[in-house]
């Protein structure tokens, strides 16, 4: 380099004493510039500086553009909107609302509705929760593992640009960017969740945590659903929220019955510790409310009258069996959902008669595709 520049200084000496010598010409002007720079290389230095500048331009409206895609997108949907200020109020994602709500947001990153998990997405209330979250225009994200939930359950979907599936067991972390997280994954039914009781329990932990941890990662309201069997062979009927429950800790239930209460548990603490939101399905993740609801119907019958219900509704020659019972099966239960319907204005609009037909013709159509189960949005309400 340094010789270079040295040569240069030696060659221009001579070019000027030659141009002295002989008398001025006007077109000099223009092209002695371009010659110059032609023969010092000059070109190349501009050129690079050129390139210089239009990457650092770049980087500096990328930069931009990253904090306006970070700073926007929660604030323009108006529900997300008032949920913030609401959320503001607690403290939770107060981030959100500090930042630029009055700046532009370029055309093609504009989101109209919520981006939102629902993990157990292809099981029964995960696919009738994700149906209503893609018609009223979210962007839905199904994580699943398909222990007991099938494709075909959210397979309508497919095609469209507000809808992914991914095959994915939760006791592994995921990273994605969304606003909300509906917490379902978990098997649901004592022949499901006793086959292997260390793996429920291990989903229900560290399933849990994992959720969690996204939702505090990137800031996500959480939700998670819960089953009844907290109250485990409840010794107080009906049971409302503040009942602590009489479950059996180390019985073939507990898998499922204290791995939902121990999700229940880190739930809370990471409400308390990391200020992450936990509020009831649909209705209650638009609110304000933080803690467990019972969402149930307080209908009661008796297993004989339930058998009688199916029978009538499935196969009038069907024979009911009396069995003994399986262990630590609950003898009573009863949600009080006075909590519900006052503070969610929820209550069950389905009654047991004409749910259970509701039900059988969505699972015909899930399993024989036979016919259409109308109606089959209100099952979101049976859980
Ligand atoms: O480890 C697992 C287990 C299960 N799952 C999925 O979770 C979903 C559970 O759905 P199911 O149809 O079996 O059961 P439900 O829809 O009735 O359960 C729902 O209500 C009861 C709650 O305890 C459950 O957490 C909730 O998912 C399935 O899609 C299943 O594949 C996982 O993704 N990971």
């Amino acid at each position: 380099m340094g010789s270079e520049l040295i040569y240069r200084g030696h060659e221009a000496q001579p070019t000027l004493d030659a141009y002295s010598s002989k008398p001025p010409k006007p077109w000099l002007a223009v092209t002695r510039p371009i010659r110059y720079v032609l023969r010092e290389k000059r070109l190349v230095f501009v050129l690079v500086g050129i390139a210089i500048a239009t990457l650092v331009f770049s980087l500096l409206s990328a930069h931009h553009g990253n904090n306006n895609h970070y700073q926007i997108p929660d604030l323009r949907d108006s529900r997300f909107l008032s949920e913030s200020t609401q959320l503001t109020h607690r403290g939770i994602h107060s981030g959100f609302v500090s930042f630029h709500p009055g700046g532009k947001m370029p055309l093609g990153l504009k989101r109209k509705g919520l981006r939102i998990v629902v993990t157990g997405g292809a099981g029964f209330v995960g696919s009738h929760l994700v149906d209503r979250l893609i018609a009223r225009g979210d962007s839905v994200i199904v994580v699943d593992n398909f222990f007991t939930g099938r494709k075909e359950n959210v397979m309508h979907h497919f095609g469209n640009p507000n809808f992914e599936l991914i095959r994915h067991d939760v006791v592994e972390p995921l990273l994605l960017e969304v606003d909300q997280i509906y917490h379902l994954a978990c098997p649901a039914s004592p022949v499901h969740y006793k086959f292997n009781p260390v793996k429920t329990i291990k989903t229900n932990v560290v399933g849990t945590l994992n959720m969690l941890g996204l939702a505090k990662r990137v800031g996500a309201r959480f939700l998670l659903t819960s089953t009844s069997e907290v109250y485990g062979d409840p010794l107080q009927h009906p049971q409302v929220e503040t009942y602590w429950g009489n479950v059996n800790p180390i019985g073939v239930r507990s898998c499922y019955d204290e791995g939902k209460r121990t999700a229940e548990t880190l739930t809370m603490d990471y409400h308390r510790g990391a200020n992450v939101e936990v509020e009831g399905l649909m209705r209650l993740m638009e609110g304000e409310h933080v803690g467990p609801f019972n969402l149930g119907n307080p209908g009661e019958f008796t297993m004989l009258e339930l058998a009688q219900v199916v029978q009538e509704t499935i196969d009038p020659n069907a024979k009911i069996e009396f069995r003994p019972n399986t262990e630590d099966d609950p003898h009573k239960r009863k949600p009080d959902i006075t909590k519900a319907k006052d503070l969610l204005g929820w209550e069950p609009k389905v009654p047991l008669r004409k749910g259970l037909p509701l039900m059988v013709s969505d699972f015909r159509q899930r399993i024989f595709g036979d016919h259409k189960a109308e109606g089959a949005s209100t099952a979101t309400s049976l859980v």
